[in-house]
């Protein structure tokens, strides 16, 4: 829909923002330079971070694929299953076409969404293709488009039957009226955190949520009713439990650049708040007119996600009169840490739907984010750049890289094995955090800190060491060994002790020659390295596998005296931020009974129930 659409092997992007998939076979196209993007897992990419380093000789056969224009095999005039009349084109994405369809016996129109014939014979993606009709008809909720029926086609390919929408989608919106004003979008917003809510409900993730995605129709008086569409990539959970198994693999990125999540970018494990930090960007987007994050490259984008604190939509747009409630609950669903955002879409609708009721704007954690340096990779300032003789993890400007199709793969490999390095993603925390716009200054570590400071008689206050406790790893435990490297800015090395701030307890010690083991996990596990005279660094890994990584640790600041202020002391030792929500106004409504119209067979009536 609208300026993004999917793409598969083989072709120049049709539109500059396009989905992109990788499967590993194909030669590297020129990628658009956005869109959507799946690329493969990370442990086929690199392992254990060395391929950022290997340059142009070291090109895995990975390779991002792109797709050409669906076949133009022409269905119009045909009858599907003996009662889908095809009447005309609508529109073409990556996967396939989308014609007008007329039921024979009834008459009733509808969306015809055909496979182009080229993928047809790939047996994954005739799976996922039909993938996005059995996500989407097992959602039963008003604001997702309604899928009733599927089958193949006379020359071997597959469709399924979706409602007919007559409208246009939010980015043609935004792109004819610009920036939408915060009476219109919060019931457009609510609209999308409901149709979310019901997929999430049913264990599906959408994970490709973009204006494109979010359809607009009359419906009564209603000339923004909202459907949510395109699970083409949705993730359904209950089904992708066992590795490998399903159509998505951890590790596999999906998504469109410009919505999508860090730990998405970094190919973990995703869950239901990919969502929520997509339906943010989006928010973002309808009151700005422009997505938080724009650069040349897909890399360039998904770094942005990476690393960079959104700029404000009020800095963005201040004449827009955005609610500074509404800014906290943007900066709320895009934070970086996914446990810092709305738990779920409920929590983000009621946060919505509370804005000008007179709650208090939602907290959120102003994320400074640590970079960390590998012996590929250092990190200075607030942009990383490439040690020497190494890859940058940001291709060039995007003429540069069309250049060379090499460029653009060991681009897309740097940071897809930055983030299979575990490189990519590290977040300090503590700190770095401070929380802000929570409503109780009391409560508010960032408040209470910024709070005038009550003259104390100064003191030196006594660095007090605790015995650290090993960590136990049970018995049978999966583990991944770190090999993790501190030293000061001098590059002097710096043992530092490697602990789990949930229990403070030690896996062990940097700069050793066997490493640490951790337990292998998909999720993301925080750790603190710690060492004397230094700031303790947090961290956040995905300990999927064995991995290497260099720190540089700061030295702590020493005043010739510290002054203690009771307040400060209290704000050092909370934590970063005490949530503060909205009550939820109203509960997001129960779901009704699933749609199939009563004419048609119930194509998935196994598994939607
Ligand atoms: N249910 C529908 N009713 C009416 N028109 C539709 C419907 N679904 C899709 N279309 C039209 O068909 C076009 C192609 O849709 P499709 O979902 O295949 O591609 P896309 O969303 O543009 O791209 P991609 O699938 O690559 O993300 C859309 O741009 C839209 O104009």
């Amino acid at each position: 829909m609208g300026g993004k659409s999917t793409m598969i092997a083989g072709a120049p992007p049709a539109t500059p923002k396009a989905t992109v998939v990788a499967d590993g076979n194909s030669p590297p196209p020129t990628p658009p330079s956005t869109g959507t993007v799946v690329a493969p897992p990370a442990d086929e990419l690199a392992s254990g971070g060395t391929m950022i380093s290997s340059g142009d000789a070291g090109v895995p056969a990975v390779v991002p694929v792109q797709a050409s224009a669906p076949v133009a095999t022409d269905l119009i005039g045909q009858t599907l299953l003996g009662r889908y009349k095809v009447i005309k084109k609508l529109g073409e994405g990556g996967m396939g076409t989308v014609y007008l369809g007329e039921h024979a016996t009834i008459g009733k129109t509808f969306a015809i969404k055909v496979l182009s014939h080229e993928f047809a014979h790939k047996d994954d993606l005739r799976e996922r293709f039909l993938q996005e009709a059995r996500a989407a008809s097992m959602i039963s909720q008003e604001n997702v488009v309604e899928i009733t029926d599927f089958g193949d086609t006379p020359n071997g390919s597959v469709f399924f039957i979706m409602e007919f929408l007559k409208g246009e989608d939010l980015s043609d919106t935004v792109k004819d009226q610009g920036r939408l004003p915060w009476a219109r979008v919060q019931p457009i917003m609510l609209q999308i955190c409901r149709a979310l809510a019901a997929a999430h409900d049913a264990g599906i993730i959408h994970r490709d949520m973009k204006p494109e995605n979010c359809y607009r129709i009359k419906r009564g008086k209603n000339e923004d009713f909202i459907k949510v569409l395109d699970f083409g990539i949705a993730k359904v959970t209950s089904e992708e439990e066992g590795e490998g198994k399903g159509l998505t693999r951890t590790g596999m990125i999906f998504g469109t650049p410009e919505y999508m999540s860090p730990e998405q970018a970094q190919g973990a494990k995703p869950d239901h708040r990919v969502d929520v930090y997509a339906v943010g960007v989006i928010l973002y987007e309808l009151l700005t007119g422009r997505v938080p994050f724009t650069a040349d490259t897909f890399m360039g984008i998904l770094t942005k996600h990476m690393f960079e604190v959104p700029e404000a939509p009020s800095a963005v747009v201040p004449d827009a009169g955005i609610p500074p409630e509404v800014e906290a609950i943007i900066l709320k669903a895009m934070q970086k840490d996914r446990e810092l955002r709305f738990a779920d879409m409920r929590e983000m609708a009621a946060a919505i739907e509370a804005v000008g009721s007179g709650a208090a704007a939602v907290g959120y954690v102003n994320e400074n984010i640590a970079r960390p340096s590998t012996g590929e990779m250092a990190f200075t300032g607030g942009r990383p750049t490439p040690a020497p003789g190494t890859v940058p993890p940001i291709a060039g400007p995007y003429e540069e890289e069309r250049k060379s199709n090499k460029g653009i793969v060991i681009g897309m490999i740097a940071a897809a094995a930055l983030v299979a390095a575990g490189v990519g993603a590290f977040i300090a925390f503590g700190e770095d955090k401070d929380a802000v716009a929570t409503e109780d200054p009391a409560e508010d570590p960032a408040a209470v800190a910024k709070a005038p400071e009550v003259e104390e008689p100064e003191v030196e206050e006594p660095e007090i060491e605790e015995p650290e406790k090993v960590k136990e790893i049970a018995v049978g435990t999966e583990t991944v060994n770190y090999h993790i490297t501190t030293s000061d800015p001098d590059g002097n090395p710096i043992e530092a002790s490697i602990l789990d701030p949930r229990d403070n307890g030690s896996y062990g010690k940097t700069n050793t020659a066997e490493g640490v083991d951790v337990e292998k996990s998909s999720d993301a596990l925080p750790l603190v390295l710690k060492a004397q005279g230094f700031d303790p660094l947090q961290i956040e890994i995905y300990p999927e596998r064995d991995k290497n990584f260099e720190y540089k640790l700061v030295p702590t600041k020493k005043a010739p005296t510290k002054k203690v202020s009771s307040t400060k002391k209290k704000a050092d030792t909370k934590p970063a931020e005490k949530k503060v929500e909205p009550k939820p106004q109203e509960e997001t409504k129960t779901k009704p009974p699933r749609r199939v119209s009563p004419d048609l067979k119930d194509p998935f009536g196994a598994r939607g129930g």
